[in-house]
């Protein structure tokens, strides 16, 4: 039988239960293990788990998975459930870090509906069951989330047109949910990446209040035919038009 709960309690809680997974897959693995291992054993692990909680909870819909091979049924679904089971994958594997995440969201007849990014090691989650307002305004400079381990070449560009401070950090998931914790005002991506990267993140932040969009301005769209979707912004609302007209100034 098809679980009774919401579609947002149900990312919620499978964010969160998927979470467990990696911290205890993450605990036993040997201090001295190969990091590509334990990388390895936290996706396919998270991946699993989520694939059986769907096919139980909601058997009627489909499911795109960075860890799954595409099936093309999606594409004729009017529900489709959009994960990343373990994003950050790198950072995973550099214990004790806990910027990396678990992403579940659905995307139903052309829009994201309902999503949830949790952060298992800090005992974290942001989902759009109860979401969460945006933190006041600091009054000092933008503050950029942005990859620690792959900074961009357009970056120095954008600091420069923002007069931004950066604030590097792992995963697509951790650096959208840092405006909302207020630990950034900005998230800008750029040179690749995929719809299981940002669906949840998007779909938590647009629901918050944040502003979301592609870096040329125009609305992110998911459940294609070609999975790849580069390029991001995540910002507070009121410096939607300065990013954007910062980025429209750099080359990517
Ligand atoms: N140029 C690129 N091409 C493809 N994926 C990218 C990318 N840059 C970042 N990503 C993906 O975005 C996520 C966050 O990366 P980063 O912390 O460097 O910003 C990672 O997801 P995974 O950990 O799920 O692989 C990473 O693989
Ligand atoms: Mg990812």
């Amino acid at each position: 039988m098809a679980d009774p709960r919401n579609d947002h309690i149900l990312a919620r809680d499978l964010a969160v239960e998927a979470g467990k997974v990696l911290l205890a897959i993450r605990a036993d693995f040997p201090q001295d293990g190969d990091p590509k291992a334990l990388r390895d054993a936290g996706d396919r692990g998270s991946h699993d788990f989520l694939m059986d909680a769907l096919a139980q909870a909601r058997p009627d819909d489909a499911v795109l998975s960075e860890e799954g091979a595409d099936n093309p049924v999606r594409l004729r679904s009017e529900r489709v459930w959009i994960v990343d089971p373990l994003d950050g994958t790198r950072e995973f594997s550099e214990r004790p870090r806990d910027d990396w995440a678990v992403h579940v969201a659905l995307w139903e007849r052309g829009e994201l509906v309902a999503g949830a990014v949790a952060l298992p090691a800090r005992d974290q989650v942001f989902s759009t069951d109860a979401v969460p307002a945006i933190p006041e305004a600091t009054g000092g400079p933008i503050r950029l989330a942005v990859s620690r381990s792959r900074p961009p070449a357009w970056l120095p560009g954008l600091v420069e047109a923002l007069d931004a401070e950066l604030v590097p950090m792992g995963s697509a998931g951790v650096k959208a949910v840092s405006v909302l914790d207020g630990s950034t005002d900005a998230y800008v991506h750029a040179g690749g990446q995929y719809e299981w990267d940002s669906a949840a993140p998007v779909v938590v932040a647009a629901a918050a209040g944040l502003f979301t969009s592609r870096v040329d301005g125009s609305k992110l769209l998911y459940n294609q035919p070609n999975v790849s979707l580069p390029d991001l912004i995540v910002c507070r609302p009121e410096l939607a038009e300065q990013v954007l007209a910062a980025v429209a100034t750099l080359e990517f």
